[in-house]
């Protein structure tokens, strides 16, 4: 459906996309995961041909996209991460705005329009103006405006962003049903956890370049954590990290603060083992946690950096 094939964008002397190759399929919700500065946005700048690239190609429904691509463009819903509303038009006139952009019938604008309005739960607010509504409920109108018009493709750049948990939620389980509407989404985030929650396959870009691609499963199985261990409230010696880094399975281990983190393969009872180290040692720890790897392990592992560095 859409297809990056070795982009580079360059903004100066400075590579802000190098030979980046994506590939997202029809259905799919897909996730572009970095952190900030990886290049999330300049990709899809380049994606809407709102941006030139110096090189590389990118087609969507097999056809180039071009600044005056009108068909493909209506076939395309955007949420940018600025909010982008006027400020002397109402909800309402606002969404009706945006969809009446690609439609021009009255009667099936005034449809889709009530649909979006439904669709992200601002009934209430149809008559007030963007400077009335909370952070969250602007997120929502933002959102409205860029999906009214039912387009086959939606791009959400960073819709999350400085909303309360509520809204959040709503936006996640908003983008899971427009996907199963029939939407194909395009979904960047510098948050793991909403990455993981929602997107069927998931590409982690830094400094853009696509440094690991695939469901999350995938993901988490390229990589040599199998399983995170923490004990707080703990005071070791350097001889106890050494024969702690010995213990099977155990690959890396760091203390700080009193707190002991062991990062351990996929095999079974690392707990049980490292709990019995301390046990025979009579070592005391107070709160014990053991975690599946994240994507964020996945990134740690392949660039020695975490995600919200
Ligand atoms: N117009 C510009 N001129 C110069 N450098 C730019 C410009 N726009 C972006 N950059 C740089 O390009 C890199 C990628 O930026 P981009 O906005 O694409 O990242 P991002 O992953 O979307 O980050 P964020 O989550 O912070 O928006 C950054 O280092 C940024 O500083």
């Amino acid at each position: 459906m859409i297809k990056i094939d070795n982009i580079v964008k360059r903004y100066g002397s400075f590579v802000a996309l190098d030979h980046l190759k994506l590939e997202i399929r029809e259905g799919e919700i897909f996730g572009l995961l970095g952190p900030n500065g990886s290049g999330k946005t300049t990709t899809i700048s380049c994606m809407l041909a709102l941006l030139r690239y110096d090189k590389g190609e990118i087609d969507i429904f097999g056809e180039k996209m071009t600044p005056d691509s009108y068909e493909l463009k209506k076939n395309i819903g955007i949420v940018p991460q600025e909010i982008a509303v006027f400020d002397e038009l109402t909800v309402r006139q606002n969404i009706d705005y945006f969809c009446g952009l690609y439609i021009n019938d009255r009667k099936k604008r005034k449809k889709l329009v009530d649909k979006a309005i439904d669709f992200v739960g601002l009934e209430k607010y149809i008559k007030m103006y963007p400077k009335q509504l909370s952070g969250g409920l602007l997120r929502r109108l933002n959102i409205a405006c860029g999906i009214a018009h039912e387009p086959k493709i939606i791009i959400m750049d960073e819709p999350t962003v400085a909303v309360d948990p509520q809204s959040r939620n709503s936006i996640l389980e908003g983008i899971k049903r427009l996907n199963k509407n029939g939407a194909t989404i395009i979904y960047t985030s510098h948050y793991m956890e909403e990455v993981e929650q929602i997107c069927s396959k998931i590409a982690i870009i830094d400094k853009g370049q696509c440094i690991a691609y695939g469901t999350k499963e995938e993901l988490k199985k390229m990589i040599k954590t199998g399983e995170t261990i923490t004990l707080e409230g703990i005071m070791l010696e350097a001889e106890n990290i050494k024969e702690i880094e010995n213990i099977p399975h155990v690959f890396d281990v760091s203390y700080n603060e009193q707190t002991l983190v062991v990062r351990c393969t996929g095999a079974k009872h690392n707990l049980i083992r490292i709990l019995e180290y301390m046990n025979n040692k009579d070592i005391s720890f107070g709160r014990v946690f053991s975690e599946l790897p994240t994507l964020n392990d996945v990134f740690l592992e392949i660039t020695g950096k975490k995600l919200r560095d």
